[in-house]
């Protein structure tokens, strides 16, 4: 049996928009989100995919998005499940900071260190700060232990496998078609294991904003061709858009 998973990441975000680094900031999406969510749901709705299933995490663009993309593709009604492990990437103490001020307060290689390394993470954003999520009542069930306060690629892969194993999957499994809507890190997480891509290779793979990403899986949960975008054009352009986005002003 074929199992289908499509990943969308989110919209463009109000600090997409802005150029600064999000993490576990409840941004919403930016007007060009939401047009943009709303062509991932017609690109859905062309292909012919059919989510059973909803996965979001606990972030308002990636809910906003699924929100949207499902309306436009006539599935809003599918059930849904949301969870703080696809969130993306905590960003720490860079939270709430212009990646082009730090790019060229650091240098290059400080720089994407912290965007793009595997196993590095960020400064810890202290608790008083006005970006940190430690008194976020979504995040209430969460021991305050577990709650991030920073994390580095390696992280979001440690937090986030063992609920894709005890959920994800078995929707996988059973059948269903399953999309999860999360963020570029969080997205990377799943695409390097699945893909299995190796600690320094990862560091070139950029997820394009509200593009769905189509995995046809087998019943080990092994892609049996390459993942596909449905619009690869655009994939690529937007991919390279967020590679580049540090030498934004
Ligand atoms: O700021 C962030 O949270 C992420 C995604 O927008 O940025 P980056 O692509 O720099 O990891």
């Amino acid at each position: 049996m074929v199992h289908k998973l499509i990943l969308v990441r989110h919209g463009q975000s109000e600090w997409n928009e802005k150029n600064l680094f999000t993490g576990w900031v409840d941004v919403r999406l930016s007007a060009l989100g939401e047009e943009e969510a709303k062509k991932a749901g017609k690109m859905l709705k062309e292909s012919g995919l059919k989510p059973d299933v909803l996965y979001t995490s606990k972030l308002s663009r990636a809910i906003q998005t699924a929100d949207i993309a499902l309306d436009h593709a006539d599935r809003l009604w599918i059930d849904v499940k949301r969870d703080w492990r696809l969130n993306e990437r905590h960003y720490g103490a860079l939270q709430g900071k212009d990646k082009a001020s730090t790019l060229e307060q650091y240098g290059p290689v400080q720089f994407k260190t912290w965007r793009r390394s595997f196993d590095v993470p960020p400064p810890a954003i202290e608790d008083s700060s006005e970006f940190s999520q430690a008194h976020d009542e979504r995040y209430a069930d969460i021991p305050a232990d577990v709650i991030p306060k920073t994390e580095s690629l390696k992280l979001v892969i440690d937090r986030l496998l063992p609920y894709w194993d005890s959920d994800i999957s078995k929707d996988l499994k059973s059948g269903k078609t399953v999309m999860i809507t999360a963020h570029g890190n969080s997205l990377r997480a799943l695409v390097k294991t699945l893909d299995n891509i190796s600690d320094d290779d990862i560091a070139e793979l950029n997820i394009p904003t509200a593009i769905p990403l189509v995995y046809e899986l087998d019943d080990d949960l092994k892609p049996i061709k390459p993942a596909y975008y449905l619009d690869p054009e655009a994939a690529a352009a937007g991919a390279a858009a967020v590679a580049a986005q540090g030498a934004k002003k």
